[in-house]
């Protein structure tokens, strides 16, 4: 086991990896920027270090500074989080070849292939996993969208290889868009991704978006730990994710989840990590999907995702401290057959924003008051105390709240009860439209598909 583990992170996730190994009996290392010199996850480390200016390129993100941090602290490991460099094939591979310094995540290798679209499509339909109809190799010319069209039909999502997550994707409703989608897929995938290359994809219209939790060790076992669904979202901003998902039979669940299993074996994937599928209502039945509904794989997040903690409340898994045990080489030592889901859980992310300002980030403000709420089921994942300074350099969301229930109407009142008692001022934050959301119809039927919230909030604007 590892002597001292540097986090290469801030807020709430970098105290959940530190809790993680305090209770491993590990020693912690912070490292922070100008801007977070007060925060609480400096607070909370053994020992801490500067790297640099609030400018996360010039210190977060800043490849030697982080290393150098972890040679002054002699820490023999990284983990580096979400976000950041957590994705960053460049910084593992720099970080496997430091010596006496190990990475806490995927090798690099298996981020790179899994990373391009393309690649990671190929190792699936090895695989046998499902992957949407499309194309494994890219496309150049118009030609080959308006052949496409011609077979598959439209829509069609015209995908940056180097894509992922909320952006690269043009989706085509018919033959006459086809120059134009093509042409702004390929300069937006050189501009955001620097990768011009595109691929095409059926688009699914009305999809739900399941992802599973994968926990894979160095010595060849690969478990699944259920799923999420993380269908709520807003201009591809996640706002509330649940588990386990309402939609899935539990035909369909081990279908999914071994098809998952598969995938990451046949990536050479290790430690943590998240398969993504979109799954799709069969045509004119409502309520939970069939046992024959299609499901297609999507993408791999290399990571641990800011959601990991439904998994951990519905499964009772410590998944960040597995990430520390498998990458210090110890074997998992569970079947899959141990694996159950318990319950259901909720994760909200209280993000500083202004829900009524079409969610703009908060721009600064003091936490005047700060009562966390509590009690049965109630889990607040956060890095924050009464009084503090609200940092504005990075990402809005300051905390997560998880609820578990016995099931999910349990979960929702008791959601209810946490949102209504946990205080927040000086800033805003989007609680109150969090208490809107589990009073909507839809939501609580939860029959919603990746579109709703954009139509919702369309809507209701
Ligand atoms: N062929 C096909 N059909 C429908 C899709 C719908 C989405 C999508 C669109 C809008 C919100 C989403 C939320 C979670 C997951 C996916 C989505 C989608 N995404 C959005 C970003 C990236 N993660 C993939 N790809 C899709 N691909
Ligand atoms: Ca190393």
């Amino acid at each position: 086991m590892f002597r001292k583990v540097l986090v290469a992170n801030r807020g709430e996730i970098a105290v959940r990896v530190m809790r993680a190994c305090e209770e491993l009996n590990v020693g912690t290392v912070a490292i922070y920027s100008e801007a977070d010199k007060d925060s609480g996850h400096v607070r909370y480390a053994d020992e801490a270090y500067n790297v640099g200016p609030a400018r996360a390129a010039d210190s977060y993100l800043d490849h030697e500074g982080v290393i150098e941090a972890a040679r002054k602290a002699d820490a023999d490991a990284i983990h580096p989080g979400y976000g950041f460099l957590a994705e960053n094939a460049e910084f593992a591979s720099k970080v496997e070849a430091a010596d006496g310094i190990t990475w806490i995540g995927p090798s690099s290798d298996a981020m790179e292939s899994l990373g391009e679209k393309t690649k990671a499509r190929k190792i699936m339909k090895e695989a046998e996993v499902p992957i949407v109809p499309g194309t494994t190799d890219p496309v150049t010319d118009p030609e080959e969208v308006k052949t496409f069209g011609e077979e598959h039909g439209y829509p069609i999502a015209i995908k940056a290889e180097g894509g992922g997550g909320g952006r690269g994707m043009k989706v085509v409703w018919d033959e006459s868009e086809v120059e134009d989608q093509l042409e702004s897929a390929k300069r937006e995938g050189e501009a955001y991704f620097d990768n011009p290359s595109v691929y095409l994809e059926r688009y699914l219209e009305r999809p739900r978006h399941i992802e599973v939790q994968i926990v894979a060790d160095e010595h060849g076992n690969v478990r699944h730990l259920g799923e999420r669904d993380c269908s709520l979202q807003r201009r591809h901003q996640k706002v509330i994710e649940e588990g386990p998902s309402a939609a899935l039979t539990d035909e369909l669940r081990e279908k999914i989840g071994e098809a998952a299993r598969r995938g990451v074996s046949a990536a050479d994937y290790t430690n943590a990590g998240t398969v993504e599928f979109l799954v799709e209502e069969e045509p004119g039945r409502d309520g939970p999907l069939g046992p024959d509904a299609n499901f297609y794989f999507l993408e791999v997040n290399t990571r641990i995702q800011v959601e990991h903690t439904v998994t951990e409340e519905i499964t009772g898994y410590d998944i960040v401290k597995r990430q520390i045990r498998i990458a210090a080489g110890e074997e998992i030592d569970f079947e899959q057959d141990d694996v159950e889901i318990d319950g259901h859980a909720i994760e909200f992310r209280i993000n500083a924003e202004n829900a009524a300002k079409d969610f703009a980030p908060a721009t600064g403000g003091t936490l005047s008051t700060y009562d966390p709420p509590g009690g049965v089921g109630v889990r607040l994942d956060d890095a924050l105390k009464q009084g503090d300074e609200l940092v504005t350099d990075y990402d809005s969301m300051i905390a997560k709240l998880i609820v578990w229930g016995e099931d999910r109407d349990e979960c929702i009142e008791r959601s209810l009860r946490a949102l209504r008692e946990y205080g927040i001022e000086g800033i805003p934050t989007i609680i109150p439209f969090h208490r809107l959301m589990l009073t909507d119809e839809e939501f609580v039927a939860s029959t919603h598909t990746t579109k709703y919230l954009d139509e919702e909030l369309d809507e209701s604007r």
